[in-house]
């Protein structure tokens, strides 16, 4: 197999290292035909839909693609900003965040990337970018706290496939979840906590995580318990009894059974119970996006009322809030463990001596 062409290898030179935060994608702008390419990307990857490909092709090509595209397209439009998609919105804030805190922790030089599973900035772009900054060895961080064969692996996938016809591939670390970190916990405690400090507390905490069909977990996906665990330890961190929250999942898509319970059911169900007000937060989305800001604050907020709900308090994603940033720090500093990106100055001096030796025996060499 022919591999890509590259420049030829700098004798020497003192490699960086990088973290590329990495979440879904999201369309490049709220139109139909921006919308359209992004479901085409998204849809097509086999992690996501598992049917027969061929079948598959069929349905997306014909059915779902020409429907979808423009009925999601007009949801876009709803939570669209000045500065773009939400989702691509808090990932960068995130991305210049993070590198801030590692510098403030003594990390030197860390580059610090987002990038997107499907759309832009992608994948193999910013990992092209990464290399010509000389960075040979890189941390994948998912956006996603829960591990899921649809969602993190896919990201992996993405990775692989870059590097397959790459000569010098970088050292690679991949975080496979931090549903369970206390960085991140602590991070979902202080959004709930100050929400209910400003707007004092409802009957119920939903805690709604995006669904998955319920086969990938018959079939071995740790996400379902991935998902529960979190919201076990949210519940613990803010005190809450059983009875005091519930989990749900949303955004079904297809006709096959997903996770349940659903989310809309369950906050009518609880309406038509008696329950006047839910908070709803949704753990498993790091950034507000289409799923939190449409689906949920307005769609599952509509049925809720609709059901005889008073008042419905969706509860923000961790987004730039600053308990999150020392979380994704300390997540991420924990996988930059063994690299060199705290050096003392002797250190730092002893690496550019090595450098400089490194230059010379290149040059008595011809390279
Ligand atoms: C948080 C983790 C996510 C999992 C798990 C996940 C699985 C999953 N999603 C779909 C289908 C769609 N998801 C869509 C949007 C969307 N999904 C996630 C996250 C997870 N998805 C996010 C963050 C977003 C929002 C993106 C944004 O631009 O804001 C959409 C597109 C929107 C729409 O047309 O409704 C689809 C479709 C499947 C099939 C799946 C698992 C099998
Ligand atoms: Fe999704
Ligand atoms: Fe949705």
């Amino acid at each position: 197999m022919p591999f890509r062409k590259e420049p030829p290898h700098t004798h020497g030179s003192i490699a960086q290292s990088a973290i590329v935060l990495v979440n879904l994608g999201t369309p490049d702008a709220p139109t139909r035909a921006a919308v359209k390419r992004y479901l085409k990307q998204f849809l097509s990857d086999p992690r996501v839909v598992e049917i027969p490909r061929l079948v598959w092709w069929f349905i997306l090509k014909c059915i779902i693609l020409p429907f979808r595209s423009g009925a999601s397209a007009k949801k876009y439009q709803m939570i669209w900003t000045r500065e773009g998609s939400p989702l691509k919105v808090h990932t960068a804030k995130q991305a210049s965040l993070l590198a801030e805190a590692l510098e403030e922790r003594g990390h030197e030089g860390v580059q610090v990337r987002m990038a997107m599973r499907y759309g832009s900035p992608s994948l193999p772009e910013v990992l092209d970018e990464l290399k010509a900054a000389n960075c040979d060895r890189i941390a994948i961080l998912p956006a996603y706290p829960q591990y899921s064969g649809t969602t993190t692996a896919s990201i992996w996938d993405a990775v692989f496939a870059h590097y397959k016809d790459v000569r010098n591939v970088p050292e690679l670390r991949l975080v496979k979840h931090y549903h369970d970190h206390d960085g991140y916990i602590d991070a979902l405690h202080d959004i709930v906590q100050a929400h209910w400090d400003a707007h004092g507390r409802g009957g119920k905490l939903v805690m709604s995580f995006h669904g998955v069909p319920k086969r990938t977990l018959l079939l071995g996906d740790p996400y379902y318990c991935e998902c529960q665990k979190t919201a076990r330890l949210l519940a613990s961190r803010l005190r809450l009894a059983p009875d005091e929250y519930v989990v749900t999942f949303q955004s079904r898509f297809g006709k096959a059974e997903w996770l349940q319970p659903y989310t809309a059911p369950t906050v009518q169900a609880l309406a038509r119970e008696g329950v006047a007000r839910v908070d709803v937060i949704c753990p498993g989305f790091t950034s507000d996006c289409l799923e939190t800001l449409e689906e949920i604050s307005m769609e599952v907020k509509h049925d809720f009322e609709a059901a005889g709900g008073k008042e419905f308090h969706y509860i923000p994603c961790l987004n730039e809030s600053p308990t999150w940033i020392v979380g994704l720090a300390e997540i991420a500093e924990q996988h930059l463990i063994g690299w060199p990106t705290i050096m003392s100055p002797s250190q730092r001096d002893a690496e550019r001596r090595d450098a400089q030796l490194g230059r010379d025996h290149a040059l008595r060499l011809g390279a």
